[in-house]
């Protein structure tokens, strides 16, 4: 289970989040929506650990963030929001040179797989001669190398056909149901944020989103 209890963060005099606390357990999908500056992108980057915490605690597996740091991130895999790949370097090579720094072991063939699953098969083309999109699935299958436990997702599928969106949704919906991952996903899109997600997270204050939801029948949460 990932707790978050009672977390703030302030840039500057600026509160970006204040008093937020949830609960995930194995298998969830998370979607987490709100406008834009209500603090998705902050509220990820603590939960990945590149962020310090400020005040409050965030557990999982009862091992806190505070003392489990550089073990907690272990089990973490992020797509930040920037594509963040070596834009010389073939697909394979990127795949290869991201490996060797992750925690997890993985052949060749399991790399070209794992961007097979997110439907991107230049493997052996460079990257700079890719579309945003084809850059957004290696940064997809990159965050998934070492098999983290949490999965983090930044508006991960911002410029991917709306094709490839609906099977990386699926891909990641059974590794949730299946491998008893716990998924956080942040996204503009509400159709997409429905179809994948089993609970909904608004941020920020703004009732637009949770009214949204709602109104097409869905549980929205405040934080
Ligand atoms: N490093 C920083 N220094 C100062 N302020 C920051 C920093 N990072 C974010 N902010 C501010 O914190 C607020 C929340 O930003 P954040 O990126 O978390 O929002 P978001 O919900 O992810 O937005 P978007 O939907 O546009 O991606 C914004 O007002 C932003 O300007």
């Amino acid at each position: 289970m990932l707790k978050v209890e009672s977390i703030t963060k302030h840039y500057g005099s600026k509160a970006v989040l204040s008093d937020i606390s949830f609960e995930l357990h194995q298998g969830d999908v998370a979607g987490l929506v709100g406008e834009n500056g209500a603090g998705k992108s902050t509220l990820l980057n603590i939960l990945s650990t590149l962020t310090p915490l400020e005040k409050g605690q965030i557990s999982y597996h009862g091992q806190s963030y505070g003392s489990n740091r550089l073990k907690l991130r272990k089990q973490i895999g992020f797509v930040p929001q920037d594509i963040a790949v070596w834009e010389e370097f073939s697909v394979e090579e990127n795949m290869v040179f991201f490996e060797r720094l992750s925690w997890g072991k993985k052949s060749k063939k399991e790399l070209k797989q794992l961007c097979l699953d997110m439907h991107l098969e230049k493997w052996k083309e460079k990257v700079q001669s890719l579309s945003g999109g084809m850059k957004r699935k290696l940064n997809i299958a990159i965050s998934l190398i070492h098999d983290p436990e949490i999965i983090l997702l930044d508006e991960p599928t911002v410029g991917i056909d709306l094709k490839s969106r609906k099977e990386i949704g699926a891909y990641l919906h059974r590794l949730a149901k299946k491998q008893g991952k716990i998924i956080i996903y942040t996204s503009h899109d509400m159709e997409e944020i429905m179809s994948l997600c089993d609970c909904i997270y608004s941020i920020g204050g703004d009732p637009f989103y949770k009214q949204l939801l709602e109104d097409q029948g869905k549980t929205v949460y405040e934080l």
